[in-house]
């Protein structure tokens, strides 16, 4: 039986990896952490509820952070010092503070998994711009969530741009004198691709990668309709982190 501590358990990502881990037969809820009391959701009454890192002192072996772009850091230093295995969805960790998480992963031989996307249809898409980033490399991305994201651009759409800018050959993209005539018109700018965020009520998560080539163009599209789509990534990340001693980063290294 993996034991499970879920933070950020009483968000919209929380509540619905709370759900999958009370009705997996191989999971056990031992605890939960946020900063609220109230909870819409029901746990057993075996399931500790935690409201400061300070507290936590119980046996499990899996961390599970959704929680926000401010506290990820901290929470993910903490899983690992206390041997939790940090399977992590919240967004926001700068490669600074990776490379220093896996750095002290390695040292305690902990396994871990930092996944900016844990749907497939995203992590397929990510694979699929890579690709296409190599023979047609001039590109843009926009992607599309609800309007509570605290975070822009969002955590997959910047991986997806990593992931370009790792293969794509080094050019200019545009016209050079192109000017603003309204400020931040063209978006995001990491290493030449642009980057465009649409936060709008109705939309969940989606993303397109446009590409552009001389008299053609490919269009690379995923859309996340309902939270749900997330919650088997989730559990592979959690029934197969613990048979591994590093930090990872991305689902498709435990697929
Ligand atoms: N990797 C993936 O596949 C996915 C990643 N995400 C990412 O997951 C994160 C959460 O998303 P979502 O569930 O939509 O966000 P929500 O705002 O719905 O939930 C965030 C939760 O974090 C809690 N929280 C806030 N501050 C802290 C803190 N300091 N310590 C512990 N808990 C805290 C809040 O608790 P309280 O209610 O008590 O204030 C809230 O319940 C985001 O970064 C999002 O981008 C989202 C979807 C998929
Ligand atoms: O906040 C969200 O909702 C999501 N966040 C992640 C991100 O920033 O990429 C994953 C998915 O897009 C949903």
């Amino acid at each position: 039986m993996t034991k499970v501590i879920i933070a950020g358990y009483n968000g919209k990502m929380g509540q619905k990896a709370v759900k999958m881990v009370q009705q997996h037969d191989g999971f056990e809820l031992v605890a939960v952490y946020g900063l609220e009391e109230k909870t819409a959701i029901e746990l057993d009454t075996t399931t500790k509820i935690f409201k400061s890192l300070d507290e936590i002192d119980i046996d499990a072996d899996v961390w599970v952070d959704f929680t926000v772009p401010s506290a990820v850091y901290e929470n993910a230093k903490f899983a690992i010092n206390h041997g939790y295995s940090p399977v992590i969805g919240t967004t926001g960790l700068t490669d600074e503070q990776i490379s220093e998480l896996k750095q002290l992963a390695a040292e305690k031989k902990l396994g871990g998994l930092i996944a900016p996307n844990f749907g497939i249809s995203a992590v397929l898409l990510m694979q699929f711009a890579q690709q296409a980033a190599k023979y047609m490399p001039d590109v843009e991305i926009i992607e599309m969530h609800h309007d509570q994201k605290v975070d822009a651009p969002s955590g997959t759409a910047l991986s997806t741009a990593k992931l370009i800018s790792k293969v794509r050959p080094s050019h200019e993209q545009g016209n050079p004198n192109e000017k603003e005539t309204l400020a931040h018109v063209r978006g995001g700018d990491f290493d030449g691709i642009r980057i465009h965020a649409v936060r709008l009520p109705g939309l969940v998560a989606h993303e397109q990668v446009m590409f552009g080539s001389l008299g053609e163009g490919l269009t690379i599209r995923q859309d996340t309709f309902d939270r749900e789509s997330f919650m088997s990534g989730v559990a592979i990340a959690i029934e197969k982190i613990t048979d591994y001693h590093e930090l990872l980063v991305g689902l498709e290294n435990v697929l």
